[in-house]
């Protein structure tokens, strides 16, 4: 007990320690102090300036200090006297200044308040010189104590008694110099510098007057040439020959004056300029200055945006939707609850690997190794060939294997890339729904540390699989209908919404079917986009689609200015930048939020618009990977002239649900493969290299519509996030062409077209014997005046009128 109790009170006592090392003045106590030391300073002063007068006087009252009845000389009186013989007589002569001086400066550096850093080495520095002074002060007048004081007498004594009057005076000289170039960086060069910069200005100041000088004379002689012209003038007046030759003289002097003022002129300026070359010259040498200009200016650009970031924190672009809470898991339904997962038949999978290893014994194919993956759809069985075994006799099999195994959808993959073995893909008697709950909340997609990541659903493995789409960059999806392209595109919005803030991602939704997406209408105000003006955010008018993809365009080309402007190569360094206070809104920066835009059905609007999308979405797709607009296109035709070359080309990330076709498998994956896959969410999934088989997320309608009543029910913006304005041509023609500025041609070109019903450039061409460039610009012409429609791609345009007589009213109405 005693032992603890000692113990606590050692504690105890440490504790206080530690309290008083850590007092600190408060701002009043700090001031206070430094109130007093001005003052005590500002005493001293006084006291040793008066003491160096009254000294002698005071001599008898410095023993008589208690004695109240004795008075001082000194202006303090008794303690100034006191403490001035003391710092003074005793101490260091007339060098004790130095103390009243660092005591004032002391005070005043405390009383503001200022960074006292600097008070330490005025300290040092002070009483270094206090010492020096007064032994240079004994040296030179020993006789006078009031100079010296005791300390430099006896300084100076006892130098004199070691080194003697020559060793003196060179250690004092070396002392001074010492402290010249430690303190005041005076070295050879920096004084060579003044003292040529000195030069200089001293040159430039003669050269100056020499010029004021110049000046006077010149204006004298401008004056005696202007007597001399009034002379001449008047010696006119009498003699014209005689005039001529002094006119002659006096000009060709004038002549002279002229030239040589502006030389003088030119000199004076290379003088005035020369000074200022020495000094560059100089500096140049030394380079000094500029270098510490430069770093100045880049410290205090890092200390703003870091002094910034200290003040406020990292700017956060969720702080306006700050309370926004992301949707839970609850709101999903687990599909496979009930089923437990995936379930394994094991008379299934003996079933199967014996039809597979009989088949190919039958071919004389024999197999050393089999190995099965069950997935949430098929089964990949991985087999082993015997040495000697040609690879593409098994691919040929195909058929033989499915018709064996009596199942639809078997893939042969031969070999699997990376692996060395065959794969044959078997879809299971009873596949199970990969539900959207079990990948959102895996760890896969909750742990991914992805700019847009995307839960598109399990592999082969069942593992779940996430992809960037920031990586994609662009996915281009296809799929015959009914095959799960609208489940696929509810899996990638859904992704996202589960894993992004409004702040960091705006949707830009066209859907000309007009029912898939309308759910997120719920969502405008969080996470759509749309033009200004525009009514409703997603997007079904065909019109409306031009006019959102060329917007696209200004924001990427606005976009692109500001990273170029930030010096930065991509949204994700641009957007840390911002965030790091880098960058300053009022040069128009900004968070720049990722921008997706989904077109559900891109087949319908290439078949309408044609060039006029195909052409604004390429240029996305080329451009926008770097500034966060990402497109996600999905069609049910995969045809060529839906997919065209150009789409093809920039989009490298594809997904083909089940297709009718090879060739619409071609179409969408440059191979075969997609044809033979089961539909329902089984999909094959390539980013340019080798194909995934996926079985895509599920998530219905009714959790969609949970999810967006979920977010639609909190805080929004005031508005959807606006794209830039985009001046449109009025009624989709872009033409505005004058009925004076028609071709001779044109009444005879619209009989024609109206007769044959069929708007096409090259019909004029062969009827009116016209070339293409005329033909087609008749055809843009009558576009104008509403004869025909708008460019609809390969097809030929509609004539919009039936018959010539409508055709004839239509003209006398114009
Ligand atoms: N991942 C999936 N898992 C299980 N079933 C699915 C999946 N995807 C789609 N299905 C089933 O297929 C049906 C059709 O899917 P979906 O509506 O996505 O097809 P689609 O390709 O969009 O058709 P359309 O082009 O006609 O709109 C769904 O109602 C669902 O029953």
């Amino acid at each position: 007990m005693a032992k603890k109790k000692t113990s606590k009170k050692s504690v105890k006592t440490k504790k206080r320690v530690v309290k008083k090392i850590n007092w600190v003045p408060s701002k009043k106590q700090q001031v206070l102090a430094g109130l007093f030391l001005f003052f005590l300073g500002l005493g001293l002063l006084l006291a040793f300036t008066s003491y160096l007068f009254h000294w002698k006087a005071d001599q008898d009252t410095i023993t008589a200090l208690a004695d109240r009845s004795v008075q001082a000389n000194n202006v303090m009186n008794k303690f100034g006297a006191g403490i001035s013989h003391f710092f003074m007589f005793k101490g260091f002569g007339i060098a004790a200044y130095q103390i009243a001086f660092l005591l004032s400066v002391t005070g005043f550096y405390w009383f503001f308040r200022k960074p006292a850093a600097k008070l330490k080495s005025y300290w040092f520095w002070g009483l270094l010189l206090m010492l020096w002074l007064c032994t240079v002060l004994g040296f030179f007048a020993p006789e006078q104590a009031i100079l010296s004081g005791i300390v430099g007498y006896e300084l100076n004594d006892y130098l004199r008694d070691y080194l003697g009057f020559a060793g003196t005076i060179l250690v004092l000289s070396f002392l001074f110099l010492a402290y010249l170039i430690i303190r005041y960086n005076l070295t050879p060069d920096v004084l060579g510098q003044y003292f040529k910069t000195t030069r200089a200005q001293v040159k430039a100041d003669f050269d100056e007057a020499k010029d004021v000088e110049q000046a006077e004379i010149d204006a004298f002689l401008e004056q005696e040439k202007a007597k001399a012209e009034a002379e001449a003038q008047a010696a006119e007046d009498n003699n014209l020959d005689k005039n001529g030759e002094e006119k002659e003289k006096t000009l060709g002097s004038s002549i002279t004056f002229e030239n040589t003022q502006p030389e003088k002129v030119s000199a004076k300026a290379d003088d005035k300029a020369e000074p200022a070359k020495i000094i560059i010259g100089n500096q140049t040498d030394d380079v000094a200055m500029e270098v510490e200009q430069a770093a100045e200016e880049e410290v205090d650009e890092g200390n703003l945006s870091n002094k910034l970031v200290k003040d406020f924190g990292e700017f956060d672009p969720t702080l306006e939707l700050k309370n926004f809470k992301f949707p839970t898991l609850e709101l999903l339904v687990d599909h496979s609850s009930g089923k437990g997962g995936i379930t394994i038949n094991q008379e299934e999978l003996e079933n199967n690997k014996n039809n597979i290893v009989n088949t190919l014994k039958n071919y004389k194919i024999e197999i050393a190794q089999i190995k099965a993956t069950v997935g949430p759809t098929v089964t990949l069985y991985e087999i082993v060939p015997e040495a000697g075994v040609r690879i593409s006799k098994i691919k040929n099999l195909e058929d033989d294997i499915a018709l064996s195994l009596s199942a639809l959808g078997i893939r042969i993959i031969a070999p699997i890339p990376g692996k060395g073995t065959i794969g044959i893909e078997v879809p299971n008697k009873n596949p199970s729904i990969v539900s959207m709950r079990s990948v959102i909340g895996s760890t896969k997609f909750q742990n991914a540390e992805m700019q847009l990541p995307i839960a598109l659903g399990k592999n082969i493995s069942n593992e779940t699989f996430v992809a960037d789409l920031a990586k994609m960059p662009h996915l281009l999806m296809a799929g015959a209908t009914g095959q799960g392209k609208s489940v696929g595109l509810n899996a990638i919005l859904t992704s996202l919404l589960y894993q992004k803030h409004p702040a960091e991602v705006k949707f830009v939704l066209v859907d000309p079917k007009k029912v898939e997406l309308t759910l997120f209408n719920k969502i405008e105000r969080h996470y759509l986009a749309k033009l200004p003006n525009a009514e409703e955010a997603i997007i079904t008018d065909n019109t409306k689609v031009i006019h959102t993809l060329n917007s696209l365009c200004i924001e990427m080309d606005s976009r692109y200015e500001l990273l170029k402007d930030a010096m930065v190569r991509n949204i994700k360094e641009y957007n840390e930048k911002f965030k790091a206070r880098k960058l300053n809104p009022e040069n128009g920066h900004k968070f720049l939020p990722y921008i997706v835009l989904v077109v559900d059905e891109f087949a319908d609007l290439i078949m309408t618009a044609g060039k006029e999308v195909e052409i604004p979405i390429a240029r996305l797709a080329q451009l926008a990977r770097a500034i966060g607009i990402h497109l996600i296109i999905a069609t049910q035709r995969p045809s060529v002239n839906v997919i065209t070359g150009m789409i093809k080309a920039n989009f490298p990330a594809r997904i083909a649900f089940r297709v009718t076709s090879k060739i619409d498998s071609r179409t969408i994956l440059d191979t075969g493969g997609a044809d033979q896959l089961i539909g329902k969410g089984d999909m094959l999934y390539t980013q340019g290299n080798n194909l995934i088989r996926l079985q895509c997320a599920f998530v219905d309608t009714p959790e969609v519509e949970k999810i967006t009543d979920f977010i639609g029910a909190q805080k929004a913006y005031p508005d959807a996030h606006i794209l830039p304005e985009y001046e449109g041509e009025e009624n989709g023609t872009g033409l505005d062409i004058d009925v004076s500025e028609r071709d001779s041609l044109f009444n005879q070109a619209a009989e024609v077209l109206v007769t044959a019903q069929q708007g096409s450039a090259s019909l004029l061409q062969r009827k009116l014997k016209i070339g293409y460039n005329r033909a087609g610009r008749i055809i843009d012409q009558m576009e104008a005046a509403g004869i025909v429609g708008p460019f609809e791609g390969s097809k030929a345009r509609q004539v919009l009128i039936t018959d010539l007589n409508a055709l004839e009213e239509f003209l006398n109405e114009a």
